[in-house]
């Protein structure tokens, strides 16, 4: 059980400097996955050492993988093969992470044994049905609540399971990560078409370790012939977190920030896509590759922000960044709508509901909608209490309003910050964020 934390942010100032924020979580996640089913020992640098990301690597050591770390972001993983996972023996527990819980029931329906995942409040109320689904049309049997959520009793099928062609209905990679793992185990083809195109760490950890999986225009495909060989993985860091810094020292004036070695694979760079066509000055710095992902250093300073209609196309590229990015909306001059998220309503928390609560809470005149948020920026952030709901993103968001409002802004229920970037209250005064925490 976490301890209650809450954020107070003064207002004012500007974020100034250089910093690197922690690994990637997706590619974290994936690491310690994959890893654990090669054959032989995966190193593993830049892991994020946050809650989310420990959940799945100990769910794995409680299925028999010897892990070492993460010490400095390092960690090793004596990887046992694809049929070497071991019956844990209790339920596996997945805190608030809604990628562990969804990717490892593809990975899990397929093996000799069964077992039960769980989660916290948050997690437990999340839609999970759409992997279960799916995963039966393979053949798979997961008994889930009678609303379809979990705790979910995931019965092993080893040998049991067929490929199948899905369709994707949402744009989730959640649920073609799942799929994708399902599919290294069940007899022919696997093959999943993405209505929109959503971030692509599985298909691209999965060819650095060996595995092949094919891509053709929105169609990923794999089959049960491959296998996992150890590798190296430097995971950039994510840029989920460097957004709150993008978004921050775009707001705040006289704000000059660099942000070192971002992961800027294209599907997950909406949020610079967007800011830019709010009018920020973002440059992308010393592009390279590392370990098959694009990363650079990204320097951002102030900017006049101009309110957009946000292109439906970038909503899930930048899925996880609408909470700061409706912060930016609200500093900005005009109106931002952003339509196609109804995704947000089903996260850690409803991130449309509790923004807009929050917002109109320190005087932004916010609208929710089915599928998205109306704002009309350029007026003032005034000062106020607000609830992130034990979300860590909306937690964040509301610390980076303060920069731009005219008094304190309380935010109650942040310890959850710690499941994607504990560092984030000592990076953030680093930069100049006037944030203390009690
Ligand atoms: O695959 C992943 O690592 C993730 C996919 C996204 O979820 P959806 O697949 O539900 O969009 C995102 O919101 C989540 O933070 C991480
Ligand atoms: C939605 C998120 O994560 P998850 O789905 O893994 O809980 C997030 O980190 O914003």
């Amino acid at each position: 059980m976490s301890q209650t934390i809450t954020f107070q942010v003064q207002p004012g100032g500007s974020l100034r400097g250089e910093i690197r924020v922690p690994g990637d979580k997706s590619m974290s996640h994936r690491s310690i996955m994959l890893g654990s089913l090669a054959e032989g020992v995966t190193h593993v640098t830049g892991f994020l050492n946050a809650e989310d990301a420990i959940s799945t690597l100990e769910a794995f050591r409680a299925m028999g993988v010897e892990i070492e770390g993460p010490v400095n972001g390092e960690v090793t993983i004596h990887g046992v093969g694809k049929h070497g996972l071991k019956a844990p023996e209790k339920p596996l527990y997945l805190g608030n992470s809604g990628t562990s819980m969804r990717l490892l029931s593809g990975l899990l329906a397929g093996q000799p044994f069964d077992c039960v995942l769980t989660g916290d409040k948050s997690l437990e109320s999340r839609p999970m049905k759409r992997v279960t689904a799916p995963l039966a049309l393979m053949g798979a049997e997961i008994i889930t609540q009678e609303n379809g959520t979990a705790p979910l009793h995931i019965k092993g099928k080893a040998g049991k399971l067929q490929g199948i062609h899905y369709d994707m209905p949402i744009a989730s990679a959640q649920v073609k990560s799942c799929l994708l793992l399902a599919g290294m185990y069940a007899e022919g083809e696997t093959s999943v078409t993405e209505p929109a195109p959503t971030r692509d760490h599985t298909e691209r950890m999965l060819n650095g370790f060996g595995y092949p999986v094919t891509r053709q225009d929105s169609t990923a495909r794999i089959n049960n012939q491959g296998k996992l060989t150890a590798t190296q993985i430097d995971v950039p860091s994510d840029i989920s977190s460097a957004a709150f810094f993008l978004v921050g020292a775009s707001i705040a004036p006289d704000s000059d920030v660099t942000l070192r070695h971002v992961g800027i694979n294209p599907t997950r760079t909406g949020v610079i896509d967007i800011l830019c066509l709010m009018g920020a000055n973002i440059e992308v710095l010393n592009e390279r590759e590392v370990g098959g992902e694009p990363v650079a250093d990204l320097r951002v300073r102030s900017a006049n922000l101009k309110g957009i209609n946000i292109p439906e196309h970038l909503v899930p590229l930048a899925i996880d960044e609408f909470p700061v990015l409706f912060v930016a909306a609200a500093c900005a001059d005009g109106q931002t709508v952003l339509t196609g998220a109804e995704e947000l309503r089903v996260k850690e928390s409803d991130r449309i509901q509790v923004m807009a609560d929050g917002l109109q809470i320190l005087g932004v005149d916010a609208q929710p909608t089915k599928d998205g948020m109306v704002i009309n920026g350029g007026g003032h952030i005034g000062a106020g209490e607000v609830e992130s709901h034990g979300d860590h993103r909306i937690a964040m968001s509301f610390s980076i309003a303060g920069l731009r409002a005219d008094g304190p802004i309380t935010i109650r229920d942040c310890a959850n910050v710690n499941t994607s970037f504990p560092e984030f209250r000592d990076l953030a005064t680093h930069l100049g964020l006037a944030l203390t925490s009690f």
